[in-house]
């Protein structure tokens, strides 16, 4: 399989504070790749690069064999923000509407991916309501039916489960797990130990750095340990 996304040698400063330090990262296709770091380590920074919603002041973002920003890439990402752009005077299945429509969805099309979309994240009972009577999960998980919209190859989630209980937390993973087998990639922040044991790679960053990567057996062996808590400690450690 080929690569998804390639990041060489990036350094990413807001202001005069360097956010990112000689960041490179290889996401193969067709892999859930996790990015994992406390807060402030600069995931979200990362996600956005390879969204093309930021460029670095050195180095290089590919994505899909494209140098970003690439208009032509936009249309297959599927990007799920941190914090929830939303129109809170639309109703839910407005937003599915709209943003279908950006993609030029055709009709029978639209319909079908809404339908899906809704029905993914446990919102087709609640499509008529405005966003404005929606709680902080029903928001979330509105976001992730809109990245999902257009059926795109790449799926870059920024912390998708949190506010999600545990019940439908379960269901969008084996969702993912689906669209993994499907052949899709799917690039997914968290700080939540468990759900990194389920990407194939793992990247742990901190401080701006890539500390530590691999599959969760092979960091797991590397710190000689089973509970993934330990290991990102350790390789937090070792990076002092
Ligand atoms: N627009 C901005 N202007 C200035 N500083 C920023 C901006 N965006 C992020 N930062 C800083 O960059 C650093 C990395 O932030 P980033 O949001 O990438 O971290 P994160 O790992 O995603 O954190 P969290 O898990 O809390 O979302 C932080 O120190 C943050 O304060």
């Amino acid at each position: 399989m080929g690569e998804a996304v390639r990041i060489e040698d990036v350094n990413k400063k807001y202001g005069k504070k360097t956010v990112l330090e000689d960041i490179h990262l290889s996401v193969k296709a067709g892999a859930i790749h996790g990015l994992i770091g406390p807060s402030g380590a600069g995931k979200t920074t990362i996600v956005k690069l390879i969204a093309g919603m930021e460029t670095p002041e050195h180095g290089s973002v590919n994505v899909l064999n494209k140098k970003m920003p690439n208009i032509h890439v936009l249309k297959n990402i599927g990007y799920m923000a941190q914090s929830d752009a939303l129109y809170s005077n639309l109703t839910g299945s407005e937003h599915l509407r709209f943003f279908a429509s950006m993609y030029k969805l055709k009709k029978s099309e639209m319909n079908e991916r809404i339908a899906y979309a809704a029905n993914l994240v446990n919102l087709t009972e609640d499509l008529s309501k405005k966003v404005s009577a929606y709680s902080g999960g029903m928001k979330r998980r509105l976001s992730l039916a809109i990245a999902l919209i257009h059926n795109p190859s790449l799926l870059i989630l920024d912390e998708p489960t949190v506010g999600i209980d545990p019940e439908l937390k379960l269901q969008i993973w084996d969702e993912l797990l689906r669209l993994k087998k499907e052949g899709k990639t799917i690039i997914v922040t968290t700080h939540v130990m468990d759900e990194a044991e389920r990407c194939d790679v793992i990247t742990m960053v901190r401080n701006g750095k890539r500390i530590a990567e691999g599959t969760p057996k092979e960091l797991k062996q590397r710190y000689g340990t089973e509970d993934f808590d330990l290991v990102f400690l350790l390789a937090g450690r070792n990076d002092k």
